[in-house]
């Protein structure tokens, strides 16, 4: 195949940061992507309908002015937010959902969640006025074995959750284990997750075998390769439970490049492109749509794009860096070459 044509995609998780650094970045996502969802750890993190609508209107004005692209904005979820903010966000179209980072968990947790049970009023609102949930899954338990903390979380956190509030409809963002995946499948419709295309392409080996690669170190951590094949079979199943969100996650060169570097991994320059390579080892590019174009959109009960991306077959050299602010930025399988080339058509 030397072609394929989607209905224009959506990222379903994404951070673009804020300033001059998110001012490099954003059109990467907005030539790709129709709309996407925007994750609120900033520094203050984003706890509010108003500064969401700010940060909202930041991001807008940064992008060219012939832009099609729609953020759709999360709010961080404190031990402290209040059911009347779950009401304001309910009535906000903008606002997408609210976002759980259990404190300490990963990059700009630390305002999150310290206990579950200290939400219970907050998670009863969101199942109320019907907002989602979105996820981070994973314990902090300084004791767990960090590669096991996605699967502990299922077992202590998310099932217990899914029980008590059976309303409540949640998304495992950036799911990375076969046990987040069979967990995931066995629900109902209001359960969804996200699938990085980091985590299709690579398995643990891509961060620790011959050399430490900082630029493939993320949270959740890169698992081994069974767990990986799991993702890949999710993803190319056309189950409408799993669905495109890159978790995109922009850090400057130097953070990364460090004795204690940064989690993330920066996609967004190429992503579409990289989940078409993942889902053609798979054979199953037949599949991309679904996963890229039409779950998502399922799931947050919101229409499908018009307008259209194509990938050619057409391989190119993926630069070694790009600007970022004052500093530079290492984009996934930098200085490599990639397949597929993706062009946007907006309807
Ligand atoms: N995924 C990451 O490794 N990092 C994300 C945070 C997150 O999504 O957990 C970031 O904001 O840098
Ligand atoms: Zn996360
Ligand atoms: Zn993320």
């Amino acid at each position: 195949m030397d072609s394929i044509t989607l209905a224009t995609p959506d990222d379903w998780h994404l951070h673009l940061r804020d300033g001059a650094a998110m001012a490099d970045i954003v059109d990467h996502s907005a030539r790709q992507f129709g709309r996407a969802v925007v994750m609120p750890n900033l520094k203050p993190p984003v706890t509010t309908v108003t500064a969401a609508l700010e940060y909202r209107g930041r991001i807008l004005a940064a992008l060219p002015d012939d832009a099609r692209f729609e953020p759709l904005m999360a709010l961080y979820l404190t031990d402290a937010t209040p059911a009347d903010e779950v009401r304001r966000a309910a009535e906000t179209p903008e606002i997408i959902g609210f976002k759980l980072y259990p404190a300490g968990a990963t990059t700009h947790s630390e305002a999150g969640v310290t206990a579950i049970g200290k939400i219970q009023r907050t998670l009863e609102a969101l199942e109320r006025h019907d907002v989602p949930l979105l996820v981070h899954g994973e314990v902090t338990d300084a004791e767990i074995d960090i590669f096991d903390r996605e699967a502990r979380f299922i077992e202590s956190v998310l099932k217990p959750l899914v029980r008590r509030f059976p309303a409540l409809r949640i998304v495992l963002e950036h799911v990375t284990t076969k046990e987040g995946v069979e967990f995931v499948q066995g629900c109902g419709p209001r359960i969804g997750a996200t699938i990085t295309a980091h985590h299709l392409l690579y398995n643990r080996n891509a961060l620790l075998a011959g050399g430490i690669r900082p630029h493939h170190y993320c949270l959740p951590v890169l698992k081994r390769e069974s767990h990986r094949q799991a993702l890949v079979s999710a993803a190319t199943s056309g189950d409408a439970h799993f669905f495109l969100g890159t978790d995109s996650a922009p850090h400057p060169r130097p953070h990364k490049e460090s004795a204690c570097g940064c989690a993330g991994c920066y996609t967004a320059f190429t992503a579409v492109e990289l989940y078409a390579l993942a889902f053609e080892r798979a054979g199953a590019l037949d599949k991309l749509e679904r996963f890229a174009s039409h779950n998502g959109a399922d799931f947050y009960g919101l229409p499908r794009n018009r307008g259209t991306l194509t990938l050619h077959r057409a391989p190119w050299r993926i630069p070694d860096a790009l600007p970022f602010g004052r500093d530079s930025l290492v984009p996934a399988m930098a200085g490599e070459d990639i397949p597929w080339r993706a062009s946007r058509h907006p309807g």
